[in-house]
Formats: structure tokens, sequence, C-alpha cells
């Protein structure tokens, strides 16, 4: 994992990849201009599919439909607030089947620490659906303070990070813990250790300044330039889906989620005019999709995999061969992560899913977030088990 090679900014100069959806809006034209209003799903857009009788119609033009679709399988709910996704005799026998592949992080558990052994665990957290189960409204993701306790303890002995979708500010509120590494807005806002390393310290939006605690730190904004248009993006957002109930704009700082978990299903075509027809006029953003949300996000060589690579630099155990790096995540963002893990073949993934995916760099799963607890509490157990033994050794040779 050589950052070295790495100092380019990550800011494209291609500013209008083949990856990104068209609804065919010329991108030189105003999101704000009347013709190409966002509020319209006729005239510049293409045909847009509704669900008619309970059928998608015209499914050769809706390529974001059925990816939202996609992106949001059943689901029911288990408690009050806390969602799963649906399962049936059928679901299981096929994530039987699946587990073959992606074996239970936690049947496996002798196995990734005898690979573990000797070596220094870098753990890497991702976390809604990973520390705190997917719920209705974004603002009630909460951490139990059973898995808090969990991960304060694992960062005692495993140098510890957090990457997520939201804002960093937002998920340090959530998790609340001082002793973790923090990379917000898909990893596009890191504060990490300070550490003189040529690679990290000439970067230009790299720079030195002082956390919450007084102490020294880096902190890494490689999408900096784009604060003032995420923030108009975000207004314009809100504007154009305010007549849509259910909806709800997040502001990540470096991105923008829409969330339409709460939309009737009927409304979802009509969110993605309103998001694709308003992003269609920035040709350096583009849109990904997540958990029954739309992400907006900078056009930028930059990712949750990349966010791994620069904090195990920064901590410096990049280049190591003691070094074990493991990512446990549930979302399609966190695949940059796992892909980075698996090619590099120091570290693996573990996916936290209950049904099967499709594609996945992931080595491992976890069903969900009480099982990542599970891992945990048992890692933290096996390095302090680990640990006794050793003193147990050198004290017999005292
Ligand atoms: O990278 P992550 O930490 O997994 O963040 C990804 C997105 O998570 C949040 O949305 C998801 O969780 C919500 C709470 O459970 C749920 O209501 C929503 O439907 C999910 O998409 C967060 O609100 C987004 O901003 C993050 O990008």
């Amino acid at each position: 994992m050589d950052l070295k090679s790495n100092h380019s900014s990550p800011v494209l100069t291609d500013s209008a990849p083949l990856s990104k959806l068209r609804l065919g809006l010329p991108s030189n034209m105003s999101p704000y201009s009347p013709a190409a209003s966002p509020y319209s799903s006729s005239g510049l857009y293409l045909t847009i599919p509704r669900i008619i009788n309970g059928k998608l119609e015209d499914v050769r033009v809706n390529g974001w439909l059925d990816a939202m679709i996609a992106s949001s399988p059943p689901r029911k709910k288990l408690s009050k607030d806390i969602i799963y996704e649906s399962q049936t005799d059928d679901h299981d026998a096929a994530y039987q089947t699946w587990m073959i592949s992606y074996p239970s992080a936690l049947n496996s558990f002798h196995l990734i620490t005898s690979y573990a052994k000797c070596k220094t665990v870098a753990l890497f957290l991702d976390y809604d659906g990973t520390l705190s189960p997917i719920v209705e409204n974004p603002d009630h993701a909460f951490m139990s303070s059973a898995m808090r306790a969990v991960v304060k303890e694992a960062a005692i002995y495993f140098p510890t990070a957090i990457i997520s979708g939201r804002s960093r500010d937002k998920v340090h509120e959530f998790v609340r813990i001082s002793e973790l590494y923090y990379a917000g807005s898909h990893g596009m806002d890191i504060m990490g250790p300070v550490r003189v390393s040529n690679s990290i310290d000439v970067h230009p939006d790299c720079i030195k300044t002082i956390d919450s605690q007084g102490k020294e730190v880096h902190l890494f904004q490689p999408a900096n330039e784009f604060l003032p248009m995420i923030n108009e993006v975000y207004k314009s957002l809100i504007e154009v889906t305010s007549d849509i109930i259910g909806i709800k704009v997040e502001n990540n700082k470096f991105c923008v989620s829409v969330h339409y978990r709460n939309v009737d299903n009927k409304m979802w075509d009509e969110v993605g005019v309103r998001v694709f027809g308003l992003i269609n006029g920035y040709s350096r953003l583009h849109v990904t999709y997540g958990r029954k949300v739309l992400e907006v996000r900078p056009v930028i060589d930059w990712n949750k995999g990349k966010a791994v690579e620069f904090l195990l630099e920064s901590l410096g155990l990049s280049q190591r061969d003691d070094v074990l790096p493991i990512y446990v995540g549930d979302d399609r963002t966190d695949e940059d992560a796992f892909k980075i893990l698996r090619e590099s073949k120091c570290g693996f993934g573990i996916l936290v899913s209950n049904a099967p995916k499709e594609t996945t760099s992931a080595f491992y799963s976890l069903r969900d977030p009480s099982e990542v607890q599970e891992f945990l509490k048992s890692l933290v157990r096996w390095r302090k088990s680990t640990a006794l033994q050793t003193e147990n050794i050198a004290s017999e040779y005292i």
C-alpha cells in the first residue's frame, strides 16, 4: 500500500466519467433554468418508469429506478424502530449456500486468529448497519451502550477507525469514543494521528491541526474545494424535493444523502427524477446508491478504500507484513475497502448482511450488528488471552 506514488490530487480532471448516470440534460444547462426545471418529469427527461398494477413499466430506460429498488431489499420490522431485511425459508437456504463462499467470521474465528497471531490487528468499522442497526429515521441510528463498550475496549488493543458516509462530526456524536480515528463523508474527511511521513506531509489537502482533546492531529479533506458546491446542492435538493412526503435530505459535509426509505414506493421514480434532474447540472458531482438512499458525491478519486490506505500509512502500519487490517461494513461503499484489502493480500473484509449479496470483495460475513458485537468481543478476549500467555511465558524465564 504505497501512498508515496500517489501524491497527485485525487480530484479528477475528467469531470464527466462514463459511469455517471444521465437523464438527458446538457451538462452546461443550469439546473435552475425553467426549461430544466427538476420539478417536471417530461420534456427534456427520458421516459420515466412508473409502477402500474404492481409492475414496473418501461424498464429499458430506468437504470436508476432499478438500482434504487435493487439497493432496497424487502424488509420487516423486528422491533419498534429496527428494520431487518425479510427472510423466508428459501431465502435462508440461499443464505446458507452463499455462506459457503463467505463464511461467518464467528464460525471462522480460529482461522482468523491464526492469521492474526503475532500481528498488529488494525480495525476499520463502518457505522450504519454495522455498529448500529438500520432504522427508519437516520437521526435515530443510535449505537447501543453494549456496542460502545466493546468498541472502546477493542480500541485499547487494536488501532481502530470508524469510516462512515456520515459527516465526521455526526458519526463522532453517535459513537462518542475519543480513542478512535474517524473518517466521515465516505473517507473524504479524515482525522488521524500525526505521523512524520513524506507521503502525507506534502499532500496539499492534509494539514496539522488540534482536535477537541487538544491533541495534534492530521486532517485530510481531499474534496475541500467542493464544499460550497455541496452546500448549494444540499439547499437545492431540499427545495426540489420539499413536496415529497417522507423524503429526508441529509448534509454529510462533502456529500449529501437523499433518503427515500419513508417515501411511498410509487414516488421513488419521482425522487430519481428530482435528484438526477438537479445533479445533471453539475458535471463534477455524481450519484451513488446506498440502502434506500441516493448519495450525491464529488467526482473524485477517493473512497473508503483509499481512506483505509491513508490511515494505515498515518499509523505507520502500511508496507508491513506483521499487520492485519480487518474492515467490517455492510454497504456498497464498503466494497472499495474490501477490494483494497483483497488485492493487497494483507487483510480482509467482513460483509455484514443477512441476505446473500451477488458480488462482494469481502472474505467473511456476519449477519447483523449483534454478530459484529460478538465478533469484536471475541477478538478482544482472544488478544487479552494471548497477552496473558506471553506474560506467563516471559515470567517463566525471570
Ligand atoms: O457508511 P455508513 O456509516 O454505513 O453510512 C451510510 C449511510 O448511512 C445512513 O443511512 C442508512 O442508515 C439509516 C439509519 O439506519 C437509514 O435510515 C437509511 O435508510 C440508510 O441508508 C446515513 O443516514 C447516510 O447519510 C449514510 O451515507
